[in-house]
């Protein structure tokens, strides 16, 4: 192993805590950590994990199937039962696609999640063990050509027929035609289709369907049914997102999931679900999955790649005729990063607390009580709508501190923001997911308007709020609380009084509804900021005899609330109850901050824990030698395979010459 760049070293030697403690708070406990290490240690040891060509200097028909060839190889281990851990299983799987999507990735988080969620019980026995030992491989077909938001108008029906028991699947329209859905394009032979059922002329809306698309003897598409590749995208080149047409496709009555709705033999509809959105129950689990599994982490990723490079890189002076310092010891450098910083542990804690919770209430819905089922849907959607644009933001933030490296993707940064950014559009367009968080908010400040007690995350909707602010320069966990709740508060009422307003002026409701939606979203977006601070205060509240990383995470804790006090100065000031003198004294302790987190920095981003194989990044590498590898990867590239490139002969030789070797 190469000697570890000293400008980098130093920063390690610098650092007042110990990384591998901070590691072992984010994994979940030391032991979570040391399960993860083995599984990455076994992945990169194995040639066929980290040995294949090189992803960028690949076509993407070869990307694709790479990733094919790397799913076969992950099929073949997960058929031993190697990966039965969930854990085990996604550390295995971030190994062999860093920044990928698996060509298989719709199977394992959406296609089997929904068997096994939506089925009845002798469903699930006969196609969960399928899906699971990859007999059958299957994705998530729901949105299509025309619709992917607005579920109650997808076109594509299934109409039942009594008198052979069977669903007859049809693509009535160019726009009915499913598009999108992962792995769909040429490597599922199975789907769950999303359909809208019919029977007896009565649309009774969108139900799941298991419904076979290939042959499994030779892939050949099942007649009736026409599929492909939707063509390149903005990333995702190692996933085949496909389109699918039916043309009157018949399957049995049986291939309806009927753990929500029943279809008997004559047609009889019997709902068994207490809630009509039980179908949906799949997009909240990936909802509550992508807050930590692909905002935070593509952020953490993003994070480590430029403060490293930013120790690494020198440039420029701080004393004038002195040495060029490092980069990062710019306070503009410190300004475009250590809050980016600070949004990444803060979103991680929202991360971990999100998906233990989606796992408690979900254990309860499937015990029948779905009480929670408003308050999963409303902070679910929430939250995965204000980590993915954060992260969003974030990674393009470290690009432009990486200067003109950032922009090759030597420096691993395209990937990771290609691949996160489509997270601020699948699984629910974010907008769409703040206004389903709106309609929450909205009965909430209702309740609260009639005196009722709020409660979970809209507690502080019915608390009396402070009228004023007293956060002082100590920073206080609770008083940056108190300010945040007021805000959000504030804006929450400020929409709610504008729709009674408006209804009251003579407004329809929806009229109503869509005048306010800006606010709204904005009092959504307020409200998550608020529900972020608070789980990331409630973590330092809770953490245990580590005084030096308590003291680090407090912090990044203020920086993360104060950053967003100065970038949001006027919702805290504009009604008198942040003063001016309180705001400035805000943005003066973020520039305070910066310099003490600083000598962190590094050390901050190291408890990551990314191995350089899943950064992907010549910038980020733990051993900071950025230029020797730098020069290596151009010499790597393909362009330079021939001393001269054949376009010279084709094109520029006849130009220049007059004649042609070709
Ligand atoms: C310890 C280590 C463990 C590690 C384990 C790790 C495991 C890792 C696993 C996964 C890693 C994650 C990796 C992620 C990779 C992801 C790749 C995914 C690729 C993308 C896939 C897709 O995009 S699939 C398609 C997704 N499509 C959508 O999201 C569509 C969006 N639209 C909708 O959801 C809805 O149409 C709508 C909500 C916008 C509107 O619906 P509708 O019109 O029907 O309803 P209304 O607006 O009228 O509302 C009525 C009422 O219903 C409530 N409601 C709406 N939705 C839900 C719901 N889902 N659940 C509950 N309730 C719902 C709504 O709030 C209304 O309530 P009211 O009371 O009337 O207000
Ligand atoms: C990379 C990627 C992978 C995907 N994978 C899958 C998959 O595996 N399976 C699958 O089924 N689907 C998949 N999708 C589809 C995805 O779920 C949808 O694209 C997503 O839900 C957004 O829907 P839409 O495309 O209809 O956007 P639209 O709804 O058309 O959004 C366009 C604009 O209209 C606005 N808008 C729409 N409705 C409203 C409203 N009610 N109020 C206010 N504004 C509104 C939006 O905010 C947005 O600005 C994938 C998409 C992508 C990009």
């Amino acid at each position: 192993m190469a000697a570890v760049n000293p400008d980098l070293q130093s920063e390690r030697d610098g650092a007042t805590f110990d990384t591998n403690k901070l590691t072992f708070l984010l994994d979940g406990g030391e032991g979570m950590t040391e399960r993860r290490r083995e599984v990455e240690a076994e992945a990169l040891a194995d040639p066929e994990v980290t040995g294949g060509p090189h992803y960028h200097f690949m076509s993407r028909p070869e990307q694709y199937s790479d990733a094919v060839r790397k799913a076969v190889h992950y099929m073949k281990q997960a058929k031993t039962g190697k990966f039965d851990n969930p854990a085990d299983a996604h550390w295995y799987r971030n190994t062999l696609w860093p920044n990928e999507m698996a060509p298989i990735g719709l199977h394992t988080t959406m296609f089997l999640p929904t068997l096994e969620n939506n089925s009845s019980p002798e469903q699930k026995e006969k196609w969960a063990p399928l899906a699971k030992d990859f007999k059958i491989i299957g994705t998530y077909s729901q949105t299509e050509m025309g619709h992917g938001t607005n579920l109650k108008a997808l076109e594509t029906t299934a109409t039942y027929e009594p008198e052979l028991e069977q669903f007859i699947l049809h693509s009535p329209t160019l726009s009915s035609i499913k598009w999108w859905p992962g792995g769909l394009g040429k490597t599922s032979n199975f789907a769950v289709v999303m359909a809208s059922m019919i029977i007896k002329g009565k649309n009774y809306g969108m139900h799941p369907f298991i419904v076979q698309l290939r042959s499994l003897e030779d892939h050949t598409v099942i007649t009736g049914i026409e599929v492909g590749d939707i063509g390149p995208k903005f990333g995702f080149n190692t996933i085949d997102n496909g389109y699918l047409k039916f043309d009157h496709v018949r399957i049995p009555r049986e291939n309806l999931l009927m753990k929500n709705a029943v279809v008997e033999p004559d047609g009889t509809y019997v709902r068994i679900a207490k809630n009509e959105k039980a179908a949906y129950s799949t997009m909240i689990f990936v909802r509550a999955m992508i807050v930590l599994e692909v905002a935070t982490r593509g952020l953490a990723q993003a994070c480590t790649i430029a403060v490293r490079y930013s120790c690494v890189r020198r440039q420029s002076e701080l004393v004038p005729g002195g040495p060029e310092p490092k980069v990062l010891d710019f306070q503009t450098q410190q300004y475009k990063l250590l809050p980016v910083l600070a949004s990444c542990y803060a979103y991680w804690f929202s991360g971990l607390f999100i998906r233990m919770t989606y796992f408690q209430i979900n254990y309860e819905i499937q015990q029948g009580n779905i009480d929670l089922l408003p308050e999963l849907h409303a902070v679910s959607s929430g939250l995965k709508a204000f980590t993915s644009y954060g992260s969003m933001a974030g990674i393009e933030q470290c690009r432009l501190a990486c200067g003109g490296h950032g922009f090759s993707q030597a420096s691993g940064l395209p990937k990771i923001y290609t691949t996160m950014t489509a997270g601020c559009t699948y699984e629910g367009e974010n907008s769409v997911l703040y206004l389903q968080m709106a309609r929450y908010l909205m009965k909430s400040f209702l309740q609260a308007e009639k005196g009722e007690t709020t409660t979970n995350s809209v507690a502080y909707l019915s608390k009396k709020n402070l009228d004023k602010c007293v956060l002082g320069a100590t920073l206080s966990p609770d008083t940056i609380i108190a300010a945040y709740e007021h805000r959000a508060a504030r804006l929450v009422r400020k929409a709610g009084l504008r729709v009674n307003a408006l209804e009251a002026a003579g407004k329809p409701y929806h009229e109503a509804w869509n005048l306010t939606s800006v606010q709204f979203t904005k009092a959504a977006e307020a409200h998550c900021h608020y529900f972020v601070v608070l789980k990331f205060a409630d973590t330092l509240e809770e953490m245990e005899d580590e005084a030096e990383i308590h003291n680090v995470l407090l912090q990044l804790f203020q920086l993360y609330a104060c950053y967003g006090i100065t970038n949001y100065a006027a919702d805290f000031t504009e009604d008198g109850f942040m003063s001016q003198e309180q705001l400035d004294m805000v943005r003066l302790r973020v520039l305070d901050l910066m310099a003490d987190i600083r000598p962190n920095a590094v050390a901050l981003v190291d408890s990551f824990d990314y191995p350089d194989h899943i950064l992907g990044s010549v910038l980020g590498r733990y051993d900071g030698n950025v230029y020797e590898n730098l020069y290596k990867w151009a010499k790597d590239s393909p362009l330079n395979k021939t001393e001269v490139h054949d376009s010279y002969y084709k094109y520029l030789q006849p130009m220049i010459t007059g004649k042609s070797n070709l």
